[in-house]
């Protein structure tokens, strides 16, 4: 039997898909039991990279959603409209789901999973988190058994390629940013990597995943990679550390109904921890978990044929499923969750942090700041303190023990005061 898929997009993704899909030999043996009928675009003028008949490329996408024949939907056209609706329309017309699109599913993933639900169809989203990496697969499948008290990764292809360009070659921010956007990897409004909105989508997913409940994106907290500087990559190698935005979450299992604590920020991480050495556009997930262990899944996180892989297999997945067990849904590639997280409050966070500081170059300035932090009982680990920079002024970095954020947060507060204290540049957490 040939199982028909309609796919809202062909961009980056999209092409991928089309390529897999054209060329089988070698690949899934369920494979050429697939045919793409439509195709659904913004533009029928554009060039495109793959070779498709324009007889079923089509810029009227309702039409593909409420075809009767169609039986899956690849909705890679990415934003929250029309690729919602989309989803929804194709869900109450008894289709299958496959998409990339993490925006759409962090924050309305409730209504989807509901609706599908209800429609007894699959909606598969392994492309939404860290591209090819089968990381959902595992969460869903494979890792099942345990219980999961860690979640840590760079889910963010683009700024991973960004910071690793800037700490090896010192490369320009804004340059790297338009060569991500050449090469596939950035969201169509990059602010999403940059600021960290596609990472706290992710980490969304991944956690909900992880650890059972739902988790609403608002109660993420996020800060993006536009405050890093050479100065601070410089000062994180000369700690010993370097500079990687992370999604972190994490519940304390030995406490019954402990809050999550989940957190997307750029992150000083050790050069000997694994999360260290993955640059470029690759993505890297270190998940910990009862009785397993520590098991760290790595590889490309974005990019046309990366995240094509993903999307393909979840269409195979579907379609193996359907061949099997027709009318019921395999419970390993469903998302039951009903309820939400409680999210432990930042303030709560316990974690290490770098600051680096300008002051007025004049005496006292280090006991100042020495008085200040003891007095909010933020104990240091390191401090240095650099020749005088210009005009009077002098930076100093700060690194401290394991804090409470409340505390440290405090503490920064009351030296924004110091007369000694000109600016603080830049504050990072240290894993
Ligand atoms: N790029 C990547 O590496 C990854 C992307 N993703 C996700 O995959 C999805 C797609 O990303 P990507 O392929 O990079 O995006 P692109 O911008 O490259 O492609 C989007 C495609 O969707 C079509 N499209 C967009 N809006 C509409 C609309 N309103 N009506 C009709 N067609 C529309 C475009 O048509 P036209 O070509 O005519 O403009 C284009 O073909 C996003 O959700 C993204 O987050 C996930 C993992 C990695
Ligand atoms: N823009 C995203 C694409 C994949 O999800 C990224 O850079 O990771
Ligand atoms: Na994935």
């Amino acid at each position: 039997m040939t199982y028909k898929v309609g796919l809202l997009g062909l961009g980056t993704v999209g092409a991928g898909v089309v390529k897999i899909l054209q060329n089988p030999k070698g690949r899934h043996p369920l494979l050429p039991d697939l045919q793409i009928t439509h195709v659904g675009v913004r533009s029928l003028t554009k060039a495109r990279d793959v070779a498709i008949s324009s007889d079923i490329v089509t810029d009227d996408l309702d039409s593909i959603v409420n075809d009767p024949e169609i039986d899956i939907i690849v909705e890679v056209i990415g934003g929250i409209e029309p690729a919602k609706s989309l989803i929804l329309k194709a869900i109450a017309n008894g289709k299958h789901i496959v998409t990339a699109n993490k925006a759409v599913i962090a924050r309305y993933g409730n209504e989807i999973f509901t609706a599908a639900k209800q429609k007894g169809v699959y909606v598969m989203l392994e492309a939404a988190a860290c591209g090819g990496i089968p990381v959902i697969q595992a969460l869903k499948q494979s890792l099942g058994g345990n219980r999961i008290s860690e979640l840590t990764g760079i889910v963010n292809g683009t700024t991973n390629y960004i910071l690793s360009r800037m700490y090896f070659e010192g490369a320009d921010f804004e340059a790297t940013l338009a060569e991500a956007q050449k090469l596939g990897y950035a969201e169509a409004d990059p602010t999403a990597d940059v600021d960290g909105y596609d990472a706290a989508d992710k980490m969304a997913i991944l956690a909900s995943l992880a650890f059972g409940d739902r988790v609403k994106l608002e109660d993420i907290y996020r800060e993006g990679i536009r405050a890093i500087t050479s100065a601070d990559i410089g000062y994180a190698k000369e700690l010993g550390f370097t500079i990687k935005l992370l999604g972190i979450a994490k519940r304390d299992v030995t406490q019954e109904d402990s809050p999550l604590e989940i957190r997307v920020h750029p992150t000083m991480i050790p050069l000997q921890h694994p999360l260290a050495n993955i640059h470029g556009v690759t993505n890297a997930v270190r998940i910990e978990g009862d009785p397993i262990g520590e098991v760290v899944f790595s590889g490309p996180g974005a990019g046309s044929g990366a995240t094509a892989s993903a999307v393909v297999a979840d269409i195979i997945n579907i379609v193996a499923a359907l061949k099997a067990i027709p009318n019921n849904i395999n419970q390993l590639m469903g998302c039951s969750h009903e309820h939400y997280a409680e999210i432990a409050p930042i303030a709560n966070t316990v974690t290490q942090f770098y600051a680096r500081l300008v002051t007025h170059d004049q005496p006292g300035v280090i006991g100042d700041l020495g008085n200040a932090f003891g007095k909010h009982q933020v104990s240091l680990k390191a401090i240095l303190q650099k020749n005088t920079i210009h005009d009077g002024l002098a930076e100093i970095v700060v690194v401290t023990q394991q804090v409470s954020e409340l505390n440290f947060q405090q503490a920064i507060a009351a030296i924004r005061d110091l007369p000694t204290l000109h600016s603080i540049p830049t504050i990072l957490r240290v894993l």
